[in-house]
């Protein structure tokens, strides 16, 4: 019987499944890879105007997939904040939306090998007077509850009355309204923003201690070793940095994922 639930895909709850010799990864559902993301970080994971998930995350996971021999990859929109224990309790397989790794999120999750460095940044109003990290203080900042960005106000703008919101958009929509000052969220989706509604930067701070990895639930070693054989693949390929010049053209390029013959020496 137990076996005729599994292949009817309707096996009870969404326990995490541990892995077996017929679904290795220790997927949900053996074949079909569930994906935990958000809509509104563009150009790293978003929904298109058909409802479609992509963006530089989405494309490379999709293709480390495919290298893991898994097609059906399900994408489905989480709030950051609760998007870790989703992947931790068994809800989804797997972690997608540019989430750096840290020991504190260890502790919850496991983590495939970085994929992506870069820059929180700080965006507001033309003519907010924000300029700078010390501009802050005093004002009301947006952060997106469970992100580094949150992490990193909390210890570092002490002077800045931060206010949580659980999305880009909620906080994007509250900087134009001028309920808050300014919003703190990572450097590409800023710059997307920016366009968008004419903001304006005021600060970046380097994160390449917390590059973005792939979230998964801990004690899964096959399904992360397929992972990494898979990014390494990407990355050896040039698929990497073919999908990084697609989605963030003009940004400078981070070597330590370029084929190894492209990489200059380092000093
Ligand atoms: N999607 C989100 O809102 C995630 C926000 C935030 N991302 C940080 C980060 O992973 O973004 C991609 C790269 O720039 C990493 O260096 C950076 O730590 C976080 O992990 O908390």
């Amino acid at each position: 019987l137990a076996a005729l639930l599994a292949l009817s895909g309707c096996g009870g709850s969404s326990a995490s499944s541990s892995p077996s010799a017929d679904n290795p990864y220790g997927l949900i559902e053996s074949g079909t890879i569930r994906v935990a993301s958000l809509g509104d970080s563009k150009p790293y994971t978003f929904t298109d105007a058909s409802g479609n998930f992509t963006g530089f995350d989405v494309e490379l996971f999709k293709d480390v997939a495919h290298r893991a021999g898994v097609d059906n990859v399900v994408f489905t929109g989480q709030d950051f904040s609760g998007l870790l224990a989703a992947v931790a309790n068994g809800q989804f397989d797997v972690g997608v939306a540019a989430i750096g790794i840290t020991d504190k999120r260890k502790e919850t999750v496991d983590f495939s090998d970085g994929y992506l460095a870069g820059y929180l940044t700080v965006i507001t109003t033309k003519n907010s007077g924000i300029n700078d990290a010390d501009g802050l203080n005093g004002k009301r900042l947006g952060v997106v509850q469970g992100t580094l960005q949150e992490a990193y106000a909390v210890k570092n703008f002490t002077s800045a009355q931060l206010v949580r919101f659980p999305d880009n958009n909620t906080a994007i929509s509250a900087v134009n309204s001028g309920s808050v000052d300014a919003h703190f969220l990572d450097y590409e989706a800023a710059k997307e923003y920016q366009e968008q509604f004419g903001l304006v930067s005021a600060a970046d701070i380097p994160s390449f201690d917390a590059p973005a990895g792939f979230a998964i639930a801990k004690d899964k070693p096959a399904f992360k070793e397929a992972l990494n054989k898979g990014l390494a693949e990407a990355m050896e390929d040039g698929t990497w940095k073919k999908l990084y010049e697609k989605w963030f053209p003009g940004s400078p390029m981070p070597e330590q994922y370029l084929p190894k013959a492209e990489q200059t020496s380092s000093p």
